[in-house]
């Protein structure tokens, strides 16, 4: 059934999955007046160890390069949150031209594209799937990918998905520090929210970067060759994975 949820889109995933109509739900429009500068929020300590990388993989929604997360090696501190949390997989989200493709919006502005760094409090809970159900069991850092200039440190993953343009398609990626694709600015905006994707699971720490890194249009253009469809399916471009931005119920954005 879930095969089914995710064939039809975001609008149906509340037939699988009710938590959609929950009220903490992402992504969400950051309307910048509305947030709150909170003078207890920390600068963000990113610390990640580029042995930590694995592989790249195309699963099919999107493509991610996954970390071993079997010991404290990469981990995210500070900000807003308590504790450590240990990196687990970065994977993006883009549209199906350069005009939308982000999945939190900045005033109504969408950005082209929209990088995600997830991380799970190993601290309190014993492994990923069981953070992944809990309150603060989660972290993502999301970074906006705005159009411009080629991005050099993005090629690093462009140049490789050729090898993994069908669903399911896995291969070896070591030797990268994500932090190199992270803007000069660490501020950010942070609330409370869930998964984007299916189950939609409401436990993301959300941690928004003010200050996009840039990417061009034939970068992205190599994100939308991929495939949603494996070996022995009619080929699918992977056009667009972003889920539109959630009503708000209430929570709070603050800002360091
Ligand atoms: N867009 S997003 O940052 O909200 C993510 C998308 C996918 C993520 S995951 O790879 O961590 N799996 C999430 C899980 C699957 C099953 C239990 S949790 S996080
Ligand atoms: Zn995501």
């Amino acid at each position: 059934m879930q095969g089914f949820a995710w064939k039809r889109g975001p609008a149906h995933w509340k037939e699988v999955f009710p938590v959609a109509n929950g009220d903490r739900q992402s992504p969400i429009d950051i309307k910048t007046e509305e947030t709150k500068y909170d003078p207890s929020l920390r600068p963000l300590n990113p610390s990640y160890d580029p042995a930590s990388a694995k592989i790249i993989l195309n699963n099919g929604h999107s493509t991610s390069v996954e970390f071993d997360d079997t010991v404290n090696k990469s981990v995210l501190t500070g900000g807003p949150l308590s504790g450590t949390y240990r990196l687990r997989q970065i994977h993006f989200h883009w549209g199906s031209n350069d005009e939308a493709g982000s999945e939190h919006t900045v005033d109504g502005m969408k950005y082209a594209a929209e990088l995600h760094v997830v991380h799970w409090n190993a601290e309190k809970y014993s492994s990923f799937v069981e953070a992944a159900s809990q309150s603060d069991g989660l972290a993502v850092m999301a970074v906006f990918l705005k159009i411009g200039e080629c991005n050099p440190q993005l090629n690093k993953i462009t140049d490789r998905l050729d090898t993994i343009r069908i669903k399911g398609k896995k291969a070896l990626f070591t030797n990268f520090d994500p932090s190199c694709l992270l803007p000069k600015s660490l501020d950010y905006w942070t609330y409370f929210g869930s998964l984007t994707v299916p189950p939609l699971l409401e436990s993301v720490i959300w941690i928004v970067l003010r200050e996009p890194i840039s990417v061009c249009s034939e970068q992205l253009a190599k994100f939308r060759s991929l495939l949603s469809t494996a070996e022995d399916e009619v080929a699918c471009c992977l056009l667009r994975n972003f889920r539109p931005p959630q009503p708000l119920r209430g929570r709070e954005v603050r800002r360091n």
